[in-house]
């Protein structure tokens, strides 16, 4: 993520990793601030053993675009609700990457950032039926979660 500020979002993705059982490391990387360890972040992520990369960030959002430009990593994209924009900053600054270089954009605040997970997981299933019966539990358990009818105390 690109600030400390962003954990409060990005950290509902690491719990739904947990949930899940999927490895991950959260870091702070900033293509502004700390443009340097965003070079070597993105540059080393597939050799340091990497598969997946989920990146949040708020504002002028490049973090997601230049990750992906440095690496053939999958890369989602998370944008932050921005206090300015209400996150439409964020939306728009991760989601129109030019033709070439992919970034897969979530939805804008913690819902991304829970789908974010959820598909980093999906794409982690391709190759570990393990992680994909989790997976499949995970679903049911959410369905199994939601009531018939709404109530006055919920
Ligand atoms: N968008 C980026 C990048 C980047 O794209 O590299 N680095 C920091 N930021 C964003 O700046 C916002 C405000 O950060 P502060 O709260 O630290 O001032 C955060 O949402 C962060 O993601």
């Amino acid at each position: 993520m690109g600030s400390q500020s962003d954990w409060a979002t990005m950290r509902h993705g690491a719990e739904t990793l947990d949930q899940l059982g999927v490895g991950y490391e959260a870091r702070v990387v900033s293509a502004h601030r700390t443009p340097d360890r965003l070079v070597a972040f993105a540059k080393g992520a597939e050799a340091e053993g990497f598969e997946v990369i989920v990146a949040g960030a708020g504002g002028a959002a490049h973090l997601p675009g230049m990750t992906s430009a440095f690496t053939l990593l999958p890369v989602l994209g998370v944008p932050i609700e921005s206090a300015a924009l209400s996150g439409m900053d964020s939306l728009l600054s991760i989601v129109q990457m030019p033709g070439g270089v992919p970034v897969g954009t979530l939805a804008i605040g913690k819902a991304g950032a829970i789908n974010a997970a959820l598909l980093a997981a999906a794409i982690l299933a391709r190759s570990d039926a393990e992680l994909g019966e989790r997976l499949a539990q995970w679903r049911k358990r959410q369905t199994e979660a939601v009531a018939a009818a709404p109530s006055d105390d919920a």
